[in-house]
């Protein structure tokens, strides 16, 4: 059982993550916290989530100074979450920090990884913040930065995920949110894919959230776009 869908659980009331989660199975799918919820609801509803046997990925992205960012993953690591994450642009010493800090706790290592470039810009919002490079460029080069330091994969767009795989490590873990199944809303995600061309493309787990937790009949839409990516 390897679930490849982490459904992003954003929502804004807990009443409607509990009616949407008591009809999941974690045969079906993976769970993903993030700000939204766990500044709502915070660690109870994260180990709620776990001791109902499902996988978590607290997806805070972590970016400070060192020390504190290991201090964070040591915390996500004692909630018992399945994955949590760092961004890249904090830098190979807080990547390695983490990452370190976290191979030194014990047996229950969550996996550790990186946001590369968010799915939600494009070229032209790169630029924006003085990065000159296209999208893929920039994705690469923390990439490459974040597998030096050590981390188990990045978080990047299904667009980047077939170059990664190649010019990174076939073993690194994508993870790509930008999922978008045909004919859904894009909403605000720019570097967009649908279920299946991630998956053909090398991605390894799919962050999926509005197009299922938005649809009106969530539960199907997930078994549709299980039975998808077979
Ligand atoms: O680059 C990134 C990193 C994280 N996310 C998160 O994934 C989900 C996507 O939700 P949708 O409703 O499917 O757009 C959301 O929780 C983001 O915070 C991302 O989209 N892109």
């Amino acid at each position: 059982m390897d679930p490849k869908v982490l459904v992003a659980l954003d929502f804004a009331q807990q009443d409607k993550a509990n009616q949407f989660i008591q009809r999941l199975d974690p045969s079906l799918c993976r769970l993903k916290v993030g700000k939204e919820m766990f500044t709502h609801f915070g660690p109870s509803f994260v180990k709620g989530l776990i001791d109902k046997n499902f996988d978590v990925f607290l997806d805070l992205k972590f970016h400070d100074i060192p020390n504190t960012v290991a201090k964070a993953c040591l915390a996500a690591a004692d909630l018992g979450v399945w994955m949590v994450n760092v961004h890249a642009s904090g830098g190979p010493k807080m990547m390695e920090q983490a990452q370190l800090a976290l191979q030194s706790n014990g047996t229950n290592k969550p996996l550790l990884i990186a946001v590369t470039v968010l799915t939600s810009m494009d070229q032209q919002q790169l630029s924006a913040i003085g990065i000159n490079s296209t999208p893929e460029e920039h994705v690469l080069r923390l990439a490459k930065l974040t597998h030096a330091s050590g981390l188990d994969g990045v978080v990047c767009s299904a667009q980047e995920a077939s170059l990664l795989k190649s010019k990174v490590a076939a073993d690194f873990t994508l993870v790509t949110p930008g999922i978008r199944p045909e004919g859904s809303d894009k909403g605000d995600q720019m570097r967009i894919m649908t279920p299946k061309q991630a998956i053909d493309a090398g991605s390894d787990y799919l962050v999926i959230g509005r197009p299922i937790t938005q649809s009106s009949n969530p539960i199907q839409t997930l078994i549709d776009i299980n039975q998808s990516i077979l």
